[in-house]
């Protein structure tokens, strides 16, 4: 009985100094911390559960955190140590080049099995070797093999969106966000290994990959908001058995790596192709030894993960604006016709000639203003001797960080009429206030850490995407009991609920649209 009592007492005492501890933490992390005069949610002043991890569960980064500037200005505390800014002034400051200040613990849940790749390695030294040796692969000199690439599962898409005009008699009903993730994941394989996925050309997703590549991303970032645990989830990642959808896309990216291996490796100075894989195989660590086997997956690996999801948000989104205004989409058609009938451009269309659609590709830059692929704050640590930003003093080890999607619609950086979709104003801006506008621009991160295929995803979304429009009449499919929507109402980019928004809009790392349904018929003019 006696033994009892005091296993009690023990556990009792045990519980009182943890109480004790919690009580101390939390008053220290509101009263004494040194983010602790900067307003913000209480659970993420007292430091007690994440802010960020429940954004990343309930998939409401964009609007929840663009409340929280509404509600308490352009500094906010969002985690115990981290504070999100949306001023543009501090857009230099955060993501500088000189004295780069470097990514946060959050970026390391980004990497995949087969070791660090660009966008998740933390120091600064180690990732600008990295970007030196995979520069090649992203460079200009490729740009007439990356078009053909493209090109080649374009190509596909068309005949895949003619079949179900056909099909349906004259109107396809098609799932168009669906199978323009497939165009970007054929895209980046036709990019980065040479050969198309195949799916556009069936029109499937024959192994489930892209439900597999959402859920992936989200526990990624999920991991990342908890960077205490995350070391043992990448653990059990590498130990677990993967899933056959997973198996079946690492054994077709691992084989044609290791085939090219075989092959290239074999001639001297690896002329067998003239891609990025070929680049890649090429790259050298600082002491001068050819990329490994292992490193080449990674890289391989960055490139599928960072290049599909990002162009195909974006040209779910493009359509979503451009045919959801009549008036901005009967003036797209219009430049485009124009531009075609005076010889001025043919489709597929060339890299060079997407400046002959000048408002076309206003909309594209407002599309990225108003829906940047990747709305998550962009989290850098502040170094040694600490920071002066939006004249706030931020101490070494703070977590400072900017949301793209938080920034592009605060009037700071576009102006009053900022969250309201107009291309006019990449017209009617002066050289001066276009570079302003350019610069406030986060929708490929900014500084030393931008990213790396920003002019391929750009040419990849300008080739698709006017060929849709002047190849088709778009609308989007009503939404009733009998249209193929598993959504009853839509969701917007800035979480507003409709009956009329197109698609269903979750917002996490990245802001991925989902039953994007629309009515594709031949446009007369064809
Ligand atoms: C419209 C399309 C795209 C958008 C909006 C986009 C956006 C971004 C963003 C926001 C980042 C992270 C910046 C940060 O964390 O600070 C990034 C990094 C990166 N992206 Fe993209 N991306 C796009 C297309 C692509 C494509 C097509 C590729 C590859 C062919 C690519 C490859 C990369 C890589 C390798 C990084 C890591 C760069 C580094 O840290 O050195 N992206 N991208």
């Amino acid at each position: 009985m006696m033994s009892v009592f005091s296993t009690l007492d023990q556990l009792a005492i045990l519980l009182g100094i943890f109480g004790l501890g919690l009580i101390a933490f939390t008053l220290y992390n509101l009263f004494f911390h040194p983010l602790s005069g900067i307003p913000g949610p209480l659970v993420a002043r007292t430091g007690l559960w994440s802010w960020k991890s429940t954004r990343a569960v309930k998939l409401d980064m964009g609007w929840k955190l663009l409340e929280l500037h509404q509600k308490y200005g352009k500094v906010v505390r969002i985690a115990q140590n981290e504070v999100s800014i949306c001023d543009p002034s501090a857009i230099s400051q955060i993501y500088r080049f000189k004295s780069p200040l470097k990514k946060t613990q959050f970026y390391e849940s980004l990497r995949g099995t087969d070791g660090p790749t660009s966008i998740s390695t933390v120091d600064n030294k180690r990732h600008a070797e990295m970007r030196r040796a995979e520069g090649p692969a992203y460079a200009t000199k490729l740009f007439p093999t990356f078009e053909q690439n493209i090109d080649v599962s374009c190509n596909e898409l068309i005949q895949y969106l003619d079949g179900c005009i056909v099909e349906g008699k004259g109107t396809g009903t098609v799932d168009l966000g669906q199978i323009l993730q497939m165009f970007a994941i054929d895209a980046v394989g036709e990019l980065a290994l040479g050969k198309s996925f195949g799916l556009c050309a069936v029109g499937k997703d024959t192994h489930n990959w892209l439900p597999m590549l959402v859920k992936f991303l989200e526990m990624a970032c999920l991991i990342g908001t908890q960077p205490v645990v995350a070391p043992i989830f990448r653990s059990l990642a590498r130990i677990l058995p993967e899933p056959p959808s997973v198996k079946i896309l690492t054994g077709i990216v691992n084989g044609r790596i290791e085939s090219r291996f075989e092959k290239d490796r074999q001639q001297e100075g690896y002329c067998g192709h003239q891609d990025m894989l070929e680049k890649l195989m090429a790259a050298q660590n600082p002491d001068g030894s050819v990329y490994s086997l292992q490193q080449v997956r990674a890289a391989v690996g960055s490139i599928l993960g960072a290049g599909s999801d990002t162009t195909a948000i974006t040209m779910r989104a493009l359509i979503r604006f451009v045919v959801g205004d009549a008036e901005v989409y009967q003036k797209v058609q219009q430049e485009i016709d124009d531009a075609v009938d005076c010889g001025a451009i043919i489709f597929p269309l060339a890299h060079n000639d997407a400046d002959k659609l000048p408002y076309f590709q206003a909309c594209l830059k407002e599309t990225l203003r108003l829906h940047p692929p990747v709305p998550w704050t962009l989290s850098r640590t502040v170094g040694a001797s600490g920071a002066n930003i939006a004249s706030y003093f931020f101490a070494e080890g703070t977590e400072v960080s900017m949301s793209p999607f938080v920034l592009h619609r605060r009037a700071e950086a576009y102006g009053d009429n900022a969250a309201v979709f107009r291309p006019e104003r990449w017209l009617e801006a002066d050289l001066e206030q276009r570079k302003t506008m350019e610069h406030n621009n986060l929708a490929f991160g900014s500084g030393p850490r931008v990213c790396s295929g920003k002019t391929i995803g750009t040419m990849e979304v300008s080739k698709v995407v006017p060929f849709l429009f002047y190849k088709y009449k778009i609308a989007f499919t009503p939404r009733s009991v009998m249209s193929p929507h598993t959504h009853k109402v839509g969701r917007a980019v800035d979480g507003g609920v409709s009956m009329a928004e197109p698609y269903f809009v979750t917002s996490q790392w990245v802001a991925l649209q989902s039953d994007f349904w629309c009515d594709l018929s031949r446009r007369p003019v064809i």
